[in-house]
């Protein structure tokens, strides 16, 4: 798998399947970001644990912000400072990792569980 930029072609191939499950195109960087709402920060932590693993053997890694039971994530490669096939495919690592977590949309309010009770 290479870390050279997606063409136009594998990006119509590619990204409506992603953004069918919440991944976001960035309007003001070539990268995709999704945040997800887990039950505890226990489980997010356990998340990033094994999406961490997974990125170790892969060699390539997510810019990501953890807010108690929040992750937050955008995929981009910074080896061609844009979208790769490594970003979908740890995508798509991330969706089968994460299960059944409460996916947040673009206008959805990052609170995370401290900040509801
Ligand atoms: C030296 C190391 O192999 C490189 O820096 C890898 C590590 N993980 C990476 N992760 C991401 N997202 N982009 C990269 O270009 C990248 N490069």
């Amino acid at each position: 798998m290479t870390a050279a930029r997606l063409t136009g072609a594998e990006r119509q191939d590619a990204l409506p399947a992603l953004t069918a499950t919440g991944w976001q195109v960035l309007a003001d960087r070539d990268a995709i970001r999704k945040v997800w709402k887990f039950r505890s920060f226990s489980d997010a932590w356990g998340f990033m644990s094994r999406v961490a693993l997974a990125c170790e053997k892969a060699n390539h890694h997510p810019e990501w912000r953890n807010v108690y039971n929040i992750v937050d994530v955008t995929l981009v490669t910074h080896d061609c400072d844009g979208l790769s096939a490594l970003d979908l495919a740890l995508a798509q690592k991330m969706d089968r990792l994460a299960g059944a977590a409460t996916v947040l949309g673009p206008d959805d309010p990052l609170v995370c569980a401290c900040q509801t009770r």
